[in-house]
């Protein structure tokens, strides 16, 4: 309706802009994806753009991120990107938060324990400040790292974990207990809509080439004909999950109704000598394996119990370790230069 001004004119209704008709503005669900800019983290972007109902904003300090695993969302109009770091407050209006940013490789994540715990701890109580003022729900991507270096096998989310609280990998497994237990509280003390996913070792395209983490490594250094690295014993088992089998869960954690947590991973257990010969078989048989030392606290055996998955998500994996690492030789094949021979 037409305003009338002091002076008696009135002021027509301010013109919609052009594109307010576009089915880019008819948006129905704004989602902060904190460390949107990493491995999970843009796949999980990808799939939430799918959906021309969904805003997508992503918070993100670039420290193992980049803006190149963004740039096909770049410009966007439903989509932002904010340099931001998580141990700093953040106002934005958003429906859902799906809270990643924490550095995920051991070697990234020790190189600056203290930031680690920083990010894990103030992180999350930004994010969950930021949840119970605009109400929006919100989901953590906890780890399997909560167990520790299990004595229950398979693990079951009842289980409380085996976790040496001063050792080296503490800044996050530590940290992300702290986090798991700060959004129970802001859950039971403020009503906040929680969704808590505990991830085992998910691999895949994107992942940083020197990540450190042990797919991404021995798939670099098979292309490279370099030794692959088995730390000792070698016997300690994985479990892998492939990235799009993990971002399905992850939005069918986040659109359900249950809490969590919720193991989220692929019950295929594997040691690190059979991953090696698994690599060396895909891409170069005669390739080496060489044995180094291991790092302090290294969990001996890993595996899901996806019981509750199954059941209160209708979530399982579908693709196998022998389907991925095809699927990720060819893209570190890409980054690396290194064609396959015909
Ligand atoms: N990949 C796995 O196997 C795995 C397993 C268990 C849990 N997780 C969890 O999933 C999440 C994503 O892991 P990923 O494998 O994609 O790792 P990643 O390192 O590729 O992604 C983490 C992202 O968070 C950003 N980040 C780190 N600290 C930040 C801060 N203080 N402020 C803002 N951004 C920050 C990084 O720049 C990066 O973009 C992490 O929370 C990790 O703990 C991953
Ligand atoms: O799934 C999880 O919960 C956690 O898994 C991983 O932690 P980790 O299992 O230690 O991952 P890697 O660094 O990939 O190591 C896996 C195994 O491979 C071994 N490894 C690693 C690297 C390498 O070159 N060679 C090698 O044998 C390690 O000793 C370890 O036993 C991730 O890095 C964490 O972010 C995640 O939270």
């Amino acid at each position: 309706m037409a305003k009338e001004l002091s002076n008696g004119v009135s002021k027509p209704p301010p013109t919609p802009s052009p594109l307010r008709n576009s089915k880019f503005f008819q948006s129905n669900m704004r989602i902060l994806v904190t460390g949107g800019a990493g491995f999970i983290g843009s796949h999980l972007v990808d799939k939430l753009m799918e959906n021309e109902k969904n805003e997508v904003i992503v918070a993100d300090n670039f420290f193992t991120g980049s803006k190149d695993n963004l740039r096909k969302w770049i410009g966007h109009p439903r989509f932002e990107l904010i340099r931001h770091d998580v141990t700093e407050p953040l106002l934005v209006e958003v429906d859902q938060i799906y809270h990643l940013a924490c550095p995920a490789s051991p070697i990234f994540y020790k190189y600056n324990p203290v930031k680690t715990i920083k990010t894990n701890v103030i992180g999350t109580l930004n994010m969950l400040g930021l949840a119970k003022r605009v109400g929006a729900r919100i989901l953590l991507t906890s780890t399997s790292e909560v167990y520790g270096d299990p004595l229950e096998h398979p693990q079951k989310e009842e289980y409380w974990g085996n976790v040496n609280p001063i050792g080296v990998r503490s800044c996050y497994d530590e940290g992300k207990r702290v986090a798991e237990t700060l959004m129970f509280d802001y859950h039971r003390q403020h009503g906040i809509e929680i969704r808590i996913a505990r991830i085992f070792n998910t691999y895949g395209p994107r992942m940083n080439i020197d990540d450190g983490r042990v797919v991404s490594n021995f798939i670099a250094q098979a292309l490279r004909g370099e030794p692959l690295t088995v730390q000792a014993p070698g016997t300690q088992t994985r479990s892998f999950c492939y990235v799009s089998d993990m971002v399905d869960g992850l939005i069918r954690l986040m659109e359900g109704d249950n809490t969590g947590p919720i193991n989220l991973g692929n019950p295929g257990e594997f040691t690190m000598m059979e991953l090696a010969e698994a690599v060396k078989e895909l891409i170069d048989p005669n390739v080496p394996v060489k044995n180094v030392e291991n790092t302090p606290d290294d969990p001996r055996q890993r595996k899901p119990d996806i019981t509750k998955a199954k059941e209160l998500l209708g979530w399982e994996p579908k693709i196998t370790l022998r389907q991925g690492l095809p699927l990720m030789e060819e893209d570190f094949r890409q980054r690396l230069g290194v064609p396959k021979k015909a």
